[in-house]
């Protein structure tokens, strides 16, 4: 195929996608913030402190200029943590070719505005670049990725055509990509599945059972479904790859860096002792104070993320936010969907 594309941020999921790419037949630029990652691609084909033990392809060259890495590039994919994405794409939107695609796989808000990462590239981008943007999201650990086991993800774009040309030049193999037209949902359904991937890691910690984890599962995906219904998401979304999908991938895997977060806090961490340790983004504990705003901005009841909240925030007891969890008043399971009872 060809192309030429600039991925930029080489955490662990960049370099994956990286891989990929580079895989397809694209020649890619990888641009890391540190000049010692970039190096360490360049000479020795590594990335040991996001993806340790992997090789990645001589179709992979990296830079620490974003002015090289994006200048005259079919495609430009945004992997940056949620809190980088507006800064990043200020700066790369100054060379960027006014006819690329572009594609983010960032699963967070922005802290502060509360706004979707396609709403902040919008807010950075050229206006003729709107319809060519993109998400790309779902299932996928970065270090199965990698291994090439078979992994399902989904791109979705308010155009069609824009969906289907990412799709087309991401899909392989082992990647299968999937179109969807509903970018309010899936960019919602991939934040917000973070909230539950650390409440599960704490239940999990604290030696709650698979009862217990298949109702953070389920009541997880309730709340983040009545979220995305009020911010505009389809709410079939939820049951496709972004919603249940990556919950069941983030709240039973090891490799999940959030549920990894809510198991160290389970052990009586503090918070920044937590993230500390963990080196790498944990986008679920911003994402917590984000979702807890907007629940209150749209009224939508989301009880996980309100003692996730104050478990986090207000140093509550995570065994008292269980108790207080279970004793809540009675209601419906899917009142707001089902009314014709
Ligand atoms: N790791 C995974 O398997 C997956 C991650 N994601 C999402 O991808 C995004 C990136 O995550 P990872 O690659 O896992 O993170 P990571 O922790 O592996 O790497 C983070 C990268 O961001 C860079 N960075 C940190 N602060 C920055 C800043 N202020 N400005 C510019 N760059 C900065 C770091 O240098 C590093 O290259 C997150 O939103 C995450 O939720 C999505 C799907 C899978
Ligand atoms: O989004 C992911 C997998 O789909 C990665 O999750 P973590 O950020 O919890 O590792």
């Amino acid at each position: 195929m060809n192309r030429r594309v600039a991925v930029l941020g080489a955490g662990s999921w960049g370099t994956a996608l990286a891989t990929v790419l580079a895989e397809n037949g694209c020649e890619v630029t990888l641009w890391a913030r540190r000049q010692a990652v970039a190096d360490e691609i360049n000479r020795f084909r590594t990335n040991e402190k996001y993806l340790p033990g992997v090789t990645i392809p001589p179709r992979i060259a990296a830079s620490t200029s974003i002015s090289d890495a994006v200048r005259g590039k079919d495609l430009v994919l945004f992997v940056v943590p949620s809190h980088a994405m507006r800064e990043i794409a200020a700066i790369a939107s100054r060379w960027i070719r006014a006819d690329a695609l572009i594609v983010h796989a960032t699963k967070g808000f922005e802290v502060g505005t509360l706004k979707r990462m396609t709403e902040v590239l919008k807010e950075e981008l050229p206006q003729e670049l709107h319809p060519n943007i993109a998400v790309l999201s779902g299932p996928s650990h970065a270090e199965e990725v990698i291994k090439k086991l078979p992994t399902t993800v989904v791109v979705a774009s308010e155009r069609q055509k824009t969906a289907e040309e990412v799709q087309a030049i991401f899909i392989n193999s082992y990647f299968r990509v999937y179109t969807n037209p509903d970018v309010i949902g899936v960019e919602v359904g991939g934040a917000l599945k973070n909230i539950i991937a650390l409440a599960a890691g704490l239940a999990d910690g604290l030696g709650f059972g698979d009862n217990s984890k298949a109702a953070l599962i389920t009541r997880g995906l309730a709340e983040i479904a009545r979220l995305g219904l009020a911010m505009g998401a389809k709410p079939i979304t939820f049951v496709g790859l972004a919603g249940v999908g990556d919950l069941v991938v983030t709240c039973t895997s090891r490799h999940s860096r959030n549920w990894r977060a809510g198991h160290m806090l389970s052990q009586g961490k503090k918070l920044e002792q937590v993230l500390e340790e963990m080196g790498m983004v944990v986008e679920g504990v911003k994402t917590t104070r984000v979702a807890h705003a907007l629940s209150r901005h749209y009224q939508v009841e989301m009880p996980l993320t309100e003692q996730l909240y104050a478990v986090l925030f207000e140093g509550k007891d995570p065994e008292q936010a269980v108790k207080d969890l279970m004793s809540r008043g009675r209601t419906g399971e899917l009142e707001e969907i089902i009314q014709d009872w």
